[in-house]
C-alpha cells in the first residue's frame, strides 16, 4: 500500500500536505542543530567541571545551576525550567 503526503502528514489538502513537509523539513534542520549546540555545550560544561574538580573542587555547582535554571524560565517560562533541567543532567550527569 502507498503512503501518501497526506497520510504523513495528516493534512486534508495537497496544499496543506506541502505547507507541512516543507516545514519539517525546516524542523528537522533547526532540530540537527539543537541538537549539535548541546553537544558542544556538553564539551564546554565538562571543561570547567574537570577543572573544579582537579583544583579539589566539586563537580556540581547549584548557584551558578539556579542562574542557568532562572535564565531558561525568563526567556520560556516554567516548561524552560524543565528543559533547563534536562539539559544540566545533560551536561553533569545526574546527582
Ligand atoms: C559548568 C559548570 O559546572 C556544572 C555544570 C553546569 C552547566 O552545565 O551549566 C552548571 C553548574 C555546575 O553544576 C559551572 O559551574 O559553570
Amino acid at each position: 500500500m502507498t503512503v501518501t503526503a497526506a497520510d504523513k502528514t495528516g493534512a486534508h489538502t495537497p496544499e496543506a500536505a506541502d505547507v507541512i513537509t516543507g516545514a519539517r523539513e525546516r524542523i528537522d534542520a533547526l532540530d540537527d542543530r539543537i541538537i549539535g549546540l548541546i553537544q558542544e555545550r556538553m564539551a564546554v560544561s565538562a571543561v570547567i567541571q574537570e577543572a573544579r574538580i582537579t583544583s579539589g573542587g566539586r563537580r556540581v555547582n547549584l548557584s551558578r545551576e539556579m542562574e542557568v535554571l532562572d535564565h531558561y524560565r525568563q526567556a520560556l517560562g516554567k516548561p524552560g525550567t524543565a528543559l533547563a533541567m534536562t539539559m544540566l543532567e545533560l551536561c553533569r550527569g545526574r546527582v
